[in-house]
C-alpha cells in the first residue's frame, strides 16, 4: 500500500496535468493497438479449429484459402504489435523527459543538491535521476499496458474456453457431479497455484534488486571519483590502493549478484516448469471432451490456444514477477529521493537590507555543535572586511552561511541588497570554451572583447588571445592561474557583495596584493569580505575580524 502511495506521488503530477493530453492520446492508441491484437488472436483461434479440422478431414480445397487467411491475420497482428510498441515507447520518452526535468529542477532549486550532501543524503542521486527515472517510466508503462492486455485476453478467451469446455461429468460417492466450463477452472486453479509458488520463491528478489542497483551505482561513482582525482592519485602513487578499493567495491556487486542469480535460478526453475507444463495441460484436460466427442481434433487445438491465453492472462503476475520486484525497488528509491529533496526545501531564506548584518549569529556543524558563537556585525555597502582566524575554526563555514547555502545556524543574517558572489579557494572551471567557462554561469551575454579585457587585467594575457579555444580548464590551468581566472569572473559579474574565501592563497604575495587592489579599484561600490591567512593583505582592508573558537569575535 505504501509502495502504491509512493508511486502515485511520483506519477500524479505528470498524468493529471492537462498539458499532457497528447500523451494520454498516444497511450490510448497504444492500448487500442494491443487490444486489437487480442481481437485478431480470437480470429486466429477460430482459424485454428477450421485449419486442423480441414487437415484431419483431408479437405485440401479448404486449406489454401485458410493459409491465405493465416497470412492476413499474422500481418495484422505484426503491424499492430510493432506500432503498439512504438507508441508505448513514445509515451515513455515523453513522460521520462518531463520526469527527469522535474527531478533536475527540484534537485537544483534552493541549492538542494548541495544541502543534501550536508545530511543523510540518499545514495547516488545521479543514478536516481538517470537510471531510476528511466526504469520507473518504462517499467510502469509496459506493466500497465501489459496488465490491460492480460485482462482483455482473459475476457476474450474465457468465454471461448468456457463454451468449448462443455460439461465434465464424474461420479464420486455414488453421486454424479457436473462441472460447467471445467477447462476454465483448470486454468484458474493452475494459475493461482503458480502465482503463489512464484511469490514464495521470488519475494526476496525485491531486496536483492534494490541492493544490486545501489551497489552498481556506488561502483560507478567510485570510478568517476578516481577519474576526477587522477593527477593526485598518480602523484601519490596510489594505484595499488585504488585498485584494492575498486576491487572491494566490485566484490559487493559480485556477491550480491550471486545471491540474485541463485534466487532467479530458483524462480526460473519454477516459472519455466510451470510454463512448459501449461502447454500440455489443456491437451490432457481436453481428452475427456474429445473422448465424449463433444469436441473435434481442431476443437482440441482451439481449446489449447484458448487455454494458453486464459492461463497467460491469469499468469501475468508470474511472468512479470522479476520486473515487478525491480519496479518496486525503483519506486522506493525514487520515493525516498524526492522525499529527501522536499525536506531540504524547508531551509531558511536570507533576507536583504541596505547593509550586511549578523545579529547574535552562531554557526554550527551539521550535527548541531557550535563552531562560532554570538557574532554581531554591520558592514556598510562598499566597505572592505578581512576575516582571519586559525585553521578549522569555521571561516569557510561562516562564508557559506552568509552566502545562504549553509542552513545550520542560529541568530539573524541580512545580506546586502543586490547580487552576492562567493569565490572559493578552488574555483569550479567547467570544460568547454574559455568564453563559457569565464562567463559561467552565464547570466548575461558578454562580448569577447570584455572577456579579453578582464583576462588581461588579472594578468592572463596568454589566455586572452583566444577566448573561443576549448579545453579542460580545471586540469590545464595552474592553481594560481585558476584563482586569477576566478577573480576575472568577479570583475565581469560586478556583484554588489563579493565574498572571497582564500581566493588568492595560491598566488605570490605581490600578485595577491595587486589583484585585491584591482578589485577595489574596478568595483568601488562592491562590499568586499575576504577570508585569508595572508597577513600582507591586512592593510588593504579598513575592517578586520579575528575569529576566536566558540568565543566572542572582535570586530
Ligand atoms: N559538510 C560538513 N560536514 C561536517 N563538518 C564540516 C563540513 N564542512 C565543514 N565541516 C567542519 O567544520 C569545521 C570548520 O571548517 P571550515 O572549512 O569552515 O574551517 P576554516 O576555518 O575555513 O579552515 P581553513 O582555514 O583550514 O580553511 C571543520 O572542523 C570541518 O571539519
Amino acid at each position: 500500500m505504501q509502495l502504491l502511495k509512493q508511486f502515485w506521488l511520483l506519477a500524479k503530477p505528470y498524468w493529471i496535468n492537462r498539458a499532457h493530453w497528447f500523451t494520454w492520446v498516444l497511450l490510448a492508441l497504444s492500448i487500442g493497438a494491443l487490444l486489437s491484437v487480442v481481437e485478431a488472436s480470437v480470429w486466429l483461434n477460430t482459424w485454428n479449429k477450421e485449419f486442423y479440422d480441414a487437415l484431419v478431414d483431408l479437405e485440401f480445397d479448404k486449406i489454401q484459402p485458410l493459409m491465405f487467411e493465416f497470412c492476413v491475420i499474422i500481418a495484422i497482428i505484426v503491424v499492430l504489435m510493432v506500432y503498439g510498441q512504438w507508441l508505448q515507447q513514445l509515451v515513455i520518452i515523453r513522460w521520462r523527459t518531463w520526469f527527469t526535468e522535474q527531478l533536475i529542477s527540484q534537485w537544483m532549486t534552493d541549492k538542494t543538491y548541495y544541502r543534501m550532501t550536508l545530511g543523510d543524503e540518499p545514495d547516488n542521486p545521479d543514478q536516481r535521476i538517470a537510471e531510476d527515472a528511466r526504469l520507473l517510466t518504462s517499467d510502469t508503462i509496459s506493466l500497465f499496458v501489459g496488465g490491460i492486455q492480460a485482462v482483455a485476453v482473459l475476457f476474450a478467451f474465457t468465454r471461448i474456453l468456457w463454451d468449448l469446455s462443455g460439461q465434465l461429468s464424474f461420479e464420486w460417492n455414488n453421486e454424479t457431479f457436473q462441472i460447467a466450463g471445467y477447462l476454465f477452472w483448470v486454468a484458474l486453479v493452475y494459475s493461482i497455484v503458480g502465482t503463489l509458488v512464484t511469490h514464495y520463491f521470488g519475494h526476496p528478489l525485491h531486496k536483492l534488486n534494490f541492493a544490486q542497483q545501489r551497489k552498481e551505482a556506488d561502483f560507478r561513482a567510485r570510478l568517476l571519483r578516481r577519474r576526477d582525482s587522477a593527477e593526485q592519485i598518480a602523484l601519490l602513487k596510489g594505484e595499488a590502493t585504488e585498485q584494492r578499493q575498486l576491487k572491494n567495491s566490485f566484490q559487493f556487486i559480485a556477491s550480491n549478484w550471486y545471491s540474485l542469480m541463485n534466487r532467479e535460478k530458483k524462480l526460473g526453475l519454477v516459472v519455466n516448469s510451470y510454463h512448459r507444463v501449461a502447454m500440455m495441460v489443456p491437451l490432457f484436460a481436453g481428452i475427456p471432451a474429445l473422448m465424449a466427442k463433444s469436441i473435434t481434433i481442431g476443437g482440441l487445438f482451439q481449446v489449447r490456444m484458448a487455454f494458453m491465453k486464459v492461463y497467460a492472462g491469469f499468469s501475468w503476475f508470474v511472468h512479470n514477477y522479476a520486473k515487478l520486484t525491480s519496479w518496486s525497488a525503483t519506486v522506493e528509491r525514487l520515493g525516498t529521493f524526492t522525499d529527501a529533496m522536499q525536506q531540504q526545501h524547508q531551509a531558511q531564506n536570507i533576507d536583504c537590507q541596505t547593509s550586511m548584518q549578523w545579529r547574535e549569529l552562531t554557526v554550527q556543524r551539521p550535527d548541531g555543535k557550535p563552531l562560532l558563537e554570538g557574532m554581531n556585525i554591520e558592514l556598510n555597502a562598499g566597505s572592505h572586511l578581512l576575516v582571519s582566524g586559525a585553521s578549522g575554526l569555521g571561516k569557510s563555514t561562516l562564508l557559506r552561511t552568509i552566502a545562504g547555502i549553509w542552513p545550520f545556524y542560529e541568530g539573524q543574517i541580512f545580506q546586502q541588497q543586490g547580487e552576492t558572489m562567493l569565490l572559493p579557494q578552488r574555483p569550479y572551471l567547467p570544460s568547454g570554451t574559455l568564453h563559457d567557462c569565464l562567463n559561467y554561469p552565464a547570466t548575461q551575454t558578454v562580448s569577447n572583447e570584455q572577456l579579453q579585457q578582464v583576462l588581461q587585467l588579472v594578468g592572463l594575457d596568454e589566455l586572452a588571445k583566444d577566448v573561443e579555444q576549448t579545453g579542460e580548464w580545471q586540469q590545464v590551468l595552474s592553481g594560481g592561474e585558476q584563482q586569477k581566472f576566478s577573480l576575472a569572473r568577479a570583475l565581469l559579474a560586478q556583484p554588489d557583495t563579493l565574498i572571497l574565501d582564500e581566493a588568492t592563497s595560491s598566488l605570490d604575495e605581490a600578485t595577491a596584493i595587486a589583484l585585491i587592489e584591482l578589485i577595489k579599484q574596478q568595483l568601488p561600490q562592491t562590499t568586499l569580505m575576504m577570508v585569508s591567512h595572508q597577513a600582507v593583505l591586512k592593510p588593504l582592508f579598513e575592517r578586520h575580524l579575528d575569529l576566536m573558537p566558540y568565543g566572542a569575535a572582535k570586530a
